[in-house]
Parts: C-alpha cells; sequence; structure tokens
C-alpha cells in the first residue's frame, strides 16, 4: 500500500538569497522569500535545496562518519554518553533511550550523538579519540557553522515578508546556541512498530530544523486535516521545519507541526534496516525572552503566547524527552482515547 505524502514545494536556498550589485534582493528572491513564508505558514515544513556550503557530498560523507561511529560496540559509545555536568547537557555525546530511560517499554527506538558548538569551553563536547571520530568532529563543526549561516539567511527571508528590517532576528542567534544530532534508528523487525516508534510524536522545541535523510523512509508531519503524511526523502535538499519558540515570535502565524519517525511506507521480509539521519536544531540565545513580535501584533491579532525565556522552554522539553526516552506531547491521551 502507498501512504500519502505530504507533497511539500521545495525552496531554492540559492534563489532566495540572490542580490543585485546593490545588495538587493533580486525580483525572484523576493517571490522565493515569499514561497518560504506561505510553505511554512500553511503546514509549517518544506523541503529546502542544500543550502549555502552544503553538497551532495559534505554530506554523503557526514552520513559515512556518523554509520562508522554507530558501528563501534555500545561499550565505546558509553563512554562519551551525555549527562548533565557542569552546565553540560544531557544529550552532549552519546544517548540511547535503551539504556538511559526509566521507561524503555515506549521509548523511542533511536540512538544518537548530539553536540553544541565546538569552542564553548564552558560546556565542552564530547568526542572519543580514534581517527573517524575526530574527522566527524571536523565534520559536524562545518556543517555546524555552515547551517548556523544558513538560518540567519531564513530568519532575514522570513522578516523581509512581514516588513521588518531583515537582520533585526539576528542578534537572537548571536550565542550559536544549536544543537546537531546524528541519529540511528536500527533495524527492527517490521513487529517492533506495533507497540513503538522510532520518534513519537512531538515538536521541535527550538527556532527552525534542519533534517537531512537517508533513504529508508518513515519520517510523518501531521497536516491540518489530522492525518499523518510520509516525507519522503527528496535528492539535494533538506527538510527545513518550524519549531516552538519561532512559532511563539510569530505569534502563532508560522505553526510548529508534531511529527514522528515510524515504520517505512514500504516494509520488505517483515524488516525494517538501519535508518540514519542527521538534524541541525537552531536555537536562539539561551536567556531570550521570547514574545510575539510587536510588528504581528494587533488588536484583531492579539498576542497568543506569554512571553517565555528561550533556555528555560528547551530544558523542560529535553528533560521530559531524557525521563520517557522520547518527546511524547499531547499525543498519549489522543492516541489512548
Ligand atoms: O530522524 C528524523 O527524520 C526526524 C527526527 C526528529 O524529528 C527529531 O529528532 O526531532
Ligand atoms: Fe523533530
Amino acid at each position: 500500500m502507498t501512504e500519502s505524502q505530504a507533497d511539500l514545494p521545495v525552496i531554492d536556498y540559492a534563489v532566495l538569497t540572490a542580490t543585485d550589485p546593490e545588495g538587493n534582493r533580486t525580483p525572484s528572491a523576493l517571490t522565493e522569500c515569499h514561497r518560504l513564508f506561505t510553505a511554512l505558514r500553511d503546514t509549517g515544513f518544506t523541503y529546502l535545496q542544500y543550502p549555502g556550503s552544503t553538497t551532495n557530498d559534505t554530506i554523503n560523507t557526514l552520513f559515512d562518519l556518523s554509520q562508522r561511529f554507530f558501528s563501534k560496540p555500545l561499550t565505546e559509545k558509553l563512554r562519551i554518553v551525555g549527562h548533565i555536568d557542569k552546565g553540560r547537557g544531557p544529550s552532549q555525546g552519546y544517548s540511547n533511550p535503551q539504556h538511559l530511560a526509566t521507561d524503555t517499554a515506549s521509548s523511542d527506538l533511536k540512538e544518537y550523538f548530539g553536540m553544541y558548538r565546538d569552542d564553548d569551553t564552558d560546556r565542552p563536547n564530547q568526542w572519543l579519540p580514534d581517527a573517524n571520530s575526530q574527522a566527524l568532529r571536523a565534520g559536524l563543526v562545518r556543517f555546524f557553522d555552515s547551517c548556523h549561516e544558513v538560518v540567519v539567511s531564513l530568519l532575514a527571508a522570513l522578516s523581509e515578508e512581514i516588513g521588518i528590517p531583515p537582520d533585526a532576528l539576528r542578534p537572537f542567534l548571536d550565542d550559536r546556541n544549536h544543537f546537531v544530532a546524528c541519529l540511528r534508528y536500527p533495524a527492527v523487525g517490521a513487529d517492533a512498530f506495533a507497540t513503538r516508534t522510532r520518534a513519537a510524536p512531538h515538536t521541535d522545541y527550538g527556532c527552525l530544523t534542519l533534517l537531512f535523510n537517508d533513504e529508508a523512509g518513515g519520517l510523518q508531519v501531521r497536516r491540518g486535516d489530522g492525518e499523518w503524511r510520509y516525507v519522503p526523502r527528496r535528492e539535494g535538499c533538506a527538510v527545513l521545519n518550524v519549531g516552538d519558540l519561532l512559532s511563539r515570535l510569530f505569534n502563532g502565524l508560522l505553526p510548529s507541526t508534531m511529527h514522528r519517525v515510524v515504520e517505512p511506507p514500504v516494509i520488505r521480509d517483515n524488516h525494517a534496516p538501519d535508518r540514519y539521519s542527521i538534524a541541525f536544531f537552531a536555537h536562539f540565545n539561551a536567556d531570550l525572552l521570547v514574545k510575539p513580535l510587536e510588528a504581528l501584533v494587533s488588536e484583531t491579532h492579539p498576542a497568543r503566547f506569554e512571553p517565555v525565556v528561550a533556555g528555560e522552554h528547551v530544558k523542560a522539553r529535553v528533560r521530559q524527552l531524557h525521563l520517557a526516552g522520547n518527546s511524547l506531547r499531547e499525543e498519549k491521551t489522543v492516541a489512548h482515547a
């Protein structure tokens, strides 16, 4: 059976960021800004053609290095297990809900490696010493820097659309407080999906997420009609989606859409092979007070959200993730209703 797909539009980053000799966006760039805004407003998700200095080659190399990391014995990976220590985040290093969550019967079927800014000595990232891990480190640091620039540009494009200065939101990202995760969803028999998901339904917590997938399939978004639709990998594209805090900043105009990772749309021989993805979660500065932008608040459109400190919102969501082994949100009651 072919499950229905979300059919997301494709935004071309090169077109979006094209400028004329005076440094102003070209007419086609302005059109692309509008397409980006409309796509995110309609579903909170879109495809983004490989942005900035990211190419097929750089992504393939990262996937290769990530696979090699996960193929190490568990004992080795647990040497850099994430834990809260001197301001370090619980996902900084290796995490595996099967070994760490309190409720392993419903935790996500996945393992992952996470990193923050690599030059932050207050909360140093954790790396294994072998050559592969060092190559992974170099690759992820480049990836981190390039994704940061991409997100700065995307916020500038969204700012133009709502009539505020293009660089108005740039300072909100100054601390480069982002998080990168290399994810592996281990091969399982199809029966596992009767009671488990690879990533339970959730919204992302922060600003914007850039997600790079392999061919395995299984990512789904929940559309406004309540139906889940598959978002297949699209050659040369990342998936871009809105997080909770960007949604709040935009007074709900851009939705932070529920998504999950379930069984692939087609399963052969009762077996779902390994699935890999790499995600860049762009985050605002932790001390930023996030409240709806004045430009989006009026008498007819009053503020829909109370102010929230960015870091506190994210911390609360991460705590849930680590206790339960999944970031299931509000769906639990729906799923069992
Ligand atoms: O691996 C994926 O395709 C999606 C993962 C995801 O949504 C997340 O980690 O927030
Ligand atoms: Fe997500």
